[in-house]
């Protein structure tokens, strides 16, 4: 299966168990590699048959917007579920990293993979 990946993804949304952080927004980093069949937008060179990669950043960031959870694993399966049913993706890899949360690494996060190659 072929991949339409975005890496490094910002997004700005409200995320957090803790209190101090339901009255704040933070930022998450996503990477994404989304399972499409590239062939038929290759053979016709046509947008319409391609995953659009702006349309689906731009859903990720409604989505974020919008978004009010605590646990970074419950933005990451809502969100694999809503580009998987929106787009018709049979497969996708979703990492979402939050930055900052420790001086001492990098980033902290979850990586998923969810349907079928
Ligand atoms: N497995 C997880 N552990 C923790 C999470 C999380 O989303 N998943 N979140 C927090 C806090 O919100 C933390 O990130 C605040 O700095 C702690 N552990």
């Amino acid at each position: 299966m072929d991949t339409v990946f975005i890496e490094g993804l910002e997004v700005d949304t409200l995320i957090g168990a803790y209190d101090w952080e339901r009255g704040i927004r933070q930022c998450l980093h996503l990477d994404l590699a989304l399972g499409w069949d590239i062939r038929p937008a290759a053979q016709d060179d046509e947008l319409d048959k391609a995953l659009d990669y702006a349309r689906v950043i731009a859903r990720i960031d409604g989505f974020a917007q919008a978004s009010r959870f605590e646990l970074v694993e419950t933005f990451a399966e809502r969100l694999a579920a809503c580009l998987m049913e929106e787009f018709g993706i049979p497969w996708m890899r979703l990492r979402v990293i939050k930055p900052g949360v420790n001086p001492r690494v990098r980033g902290l996060g979850v990586e998923i993979e969810r349907g079928c190659r």
